[in-house]
């Protein structure tokens, strides 16, 4: 029997699979770029750079063996085209020259504002497991971090210290990137706030950039034990060990990044209920720096929340990202009945949430 000819629509249906099929191999490529420090490399020639002297530079895997070229060329030309690097060649016929882009300026190791650390950690194949376990999770319920490892991020994190590291390293690079967006872009909230905790700060990335920025703020970094035992010390900020469903220490305001999504409703009410009785009366407000997801949107941002949703399901119990709709329910329910998204240049807003009283 013949095979049917397949319409244009249907073969363009076909391509996307293909395409969709093999997603991972852009992480991996960019892992492997990240892990070789190839953009460090470029960047310390000053750009314009051969495939040789790119070679050169990287460290052979064990002490004898020297960088395979070819395959190092591959990985450069898939990169090429996904437009992490440029390629030059030149007119004279010699080497080709490759050189940065505006993606790849975001995986230099040494700059203050990378990416670099969070690639590596969401790419470990500790966190890439629970990837695997979601057709599980429809089928039988359950949190995928814990069918691929026994137990939950937070409680894994405690118990190992390089997945610990791993972790905060990730998320500390996030909250550089995030902090210039902050401060541009919510100068007069922060201006008028004395002592500031940020809970679930992580090793104080965050908090130590915004007191920098506003000495006069007195900042508290509150997280779980294990993870401010490893924080380094930063000039104006105190580091707290505690439980955020416990008790959050005092301050006039709170702030939040990427804890609420972490939790499932419930969970998010009871942690604003503490954060409420954190804050002064009439006067405390929690800042919250979370994506907002915007089901139509198609800014540079919006796909890429949608894809943070999933994540929530493959690290978190309970987590997600949440609509605007969603964000009002819970405040309200945690007793913050009037709120402002204001909109930053960066992946999240903030949502400044002010109690009842
Ligand atoms: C997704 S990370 C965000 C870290 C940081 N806010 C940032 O955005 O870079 C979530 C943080 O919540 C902390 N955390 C989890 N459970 C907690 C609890 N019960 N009390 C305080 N912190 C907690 C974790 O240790 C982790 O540092």
């Amino acid at each position: 029997m013949a095979t049917p000819e397949l319409d244009e629509a249907t073969l363009q249906g076909q391509a996307e699979i293909w395409r969709f099929m093999f997603s991972f191999a852009d992480s991996m490529a960019l892992k492997s770029a990240v892990e070789l420090r190839i953009a460090d490399i470029i960047h310390s020639h000053g750009g314009a750079t051969t495939l040789s002297q790119i070679a050169s530079c990287i460290d052979g895997g064990s002490g004898t063996s020297s960088p395979d070229i070819t395959t190092l060329a591959r990985i450069m030309r898939f990169l090429v085209r996904r437009k992490i690097f440029t390629v030059r060649h030149p007119s004279d016929g010699g080497d080709p020259v490759y050189d940065l882009t505006h993606s790849s300026r975001w995986l230099l190791h040494d700059s203050e504002q990378t990416l670099a650390p969070m690639i590596l950690m969401e790419n470990h194949p500790l966190l890439m497991a629970p990837w695997h376990c979601f057709s599980q999770c429809v089928k039988e319920g359950g949190i995928a971090f814990k069918k691929a490892h026994g137990r939950e991020i937070w409680d894994l994190a405690s118990e190992n210290p390089e997945f610990n590291r791993l972790f905060n390293d990730g998320m500390a690079c996030t909250s550089k990137v995030v902090t210039g967006a902050i401060l541009s872009g919510y100068k007069e909230g922060l201006s008028s706030i004395g002592s500031l905790v940020d809970v679930g700060g992580g090793t104080g990335s965050l908090i130590s950039e915004i007191v920098k920025a506003y000495p006069h703020i007195k900042g508290f970094n509150f997280d779980l034990q294990h993870v401010v035992s490893a924080a380094p010390p930063y000039d104006g900020v105190c580091h707290i060990g505690g439980n955020m469903f416990q008790a959050i220490p005092d301050a006039d305001a709170v702030i939040m990044k990427w804890i609420l999504h972490d939790w499932g409703d419930e969970d998010c009410i009871k942690i604003l209920r503490n954060c409420r009785k954190a804050i002064p009366r009439g006067k405390g407000k929690v800042i919250i720096v979370e994506v907002v997801v915007k089901p139509d949107g198609n800014g540079p941002f919006d796909d890429t929340g949608f894809v943070f949703d999933l994540l929530m399901v493959a690290h978190s119990r309970g987590g997600k990202e949440r609509t605007e709709v969603e964000w009002k329910r819970i405040l309200e329910q945690g007793g913050f009945c009037r709120y402002r998204i204001i909109n930053i240049p960066a992946l999240t807003s903030i949502i400044e949430a002010y109690p009842d009283d």
